[in-house]
């Protein structure tokens, strides 16, 4: 499918939930996205080509970031990290806090899994403020990996999150901003 073709299929089939979860947010819900496994297979096809022979580690944010992360990491043939919610890793782990569009948070990450100097994509399946994205690549860093490319099924342009990722030089593809 050309990516035109992607981005009209997504918009048709990602709903805008108004006012969740608080007031104000413009919450969009990618469940429907599962009802439809060519539409899956689609934007996995286009997630793992933005990466192909630039990375050598998947790290995706739970839990949202699973459900294409582990594709893109198969689809490429390399290994996937979970970068968690903070509490549910067992030890030795690294944890960085940050601020979300609505409330605040941490995530975790195990030491060991990621080798220093390797090349990482970051996925998740929205960028909103930057705050989680931005904490995974602190927690990527921290442990000498290089974050080379960040991606995301949507960004949200108005949140300016794209702002927040640009000290790390890395690569950023988004197939649907709004
Ligand atoms: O750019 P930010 O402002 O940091 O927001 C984006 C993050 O918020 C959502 O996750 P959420 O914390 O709601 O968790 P979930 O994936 O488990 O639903 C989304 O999946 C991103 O991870
Ligand atoms: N507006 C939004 N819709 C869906 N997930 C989100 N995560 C953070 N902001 C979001």
């Amino acid at each position: 499918m050309m990516n035109q073709q992607l981005v009209e299929e997504l918009e048709k089939t990602i709903e805008n939930i108004p006012n969740f979860p608080k007031e104000g947010i413009q919450f969009k819900d990618i469940t429907p996205i599962f009802l439809n496994p060519q539409l899956y297979k689609d934007v996995i096809h286009d997630l793992a080509a933005f990466s192909r022979d630039k990375i050598d580690v998947v790290c995706g944010i739970e839990s949202r970031g699973y459900l294409f992360g582990i594709a893109i990491a198969v689809a490429l043939d390399v290994p996937f990290i979970l970068i968690r919610k903070q509490g549910k890793l067992p030890p030795p782990f690294l944890g960085q806090k940050y601020d979300l569009e609505y409330g605040s948070a941490e995530i975790e990450m195990r030491t060991g899994q990621l080798k220093p100097g390797q090349r990482v994509l970051i996925h998740d399946d929205l960028l909103a403020t930057g705050g989680t994205t931005e904490a995974a690549a602190l927690l990527v860093e921290k442990q000498g990996g290089v974050v080379s490319q960040f991606s995301f099924l949507i960004a949200l342009k108005d949140l300016a999150g794209e702002e927040r990722l640009k000290k790390f030089n890395a690569e950023v593809h988004q197939i649907l901003s709004y």
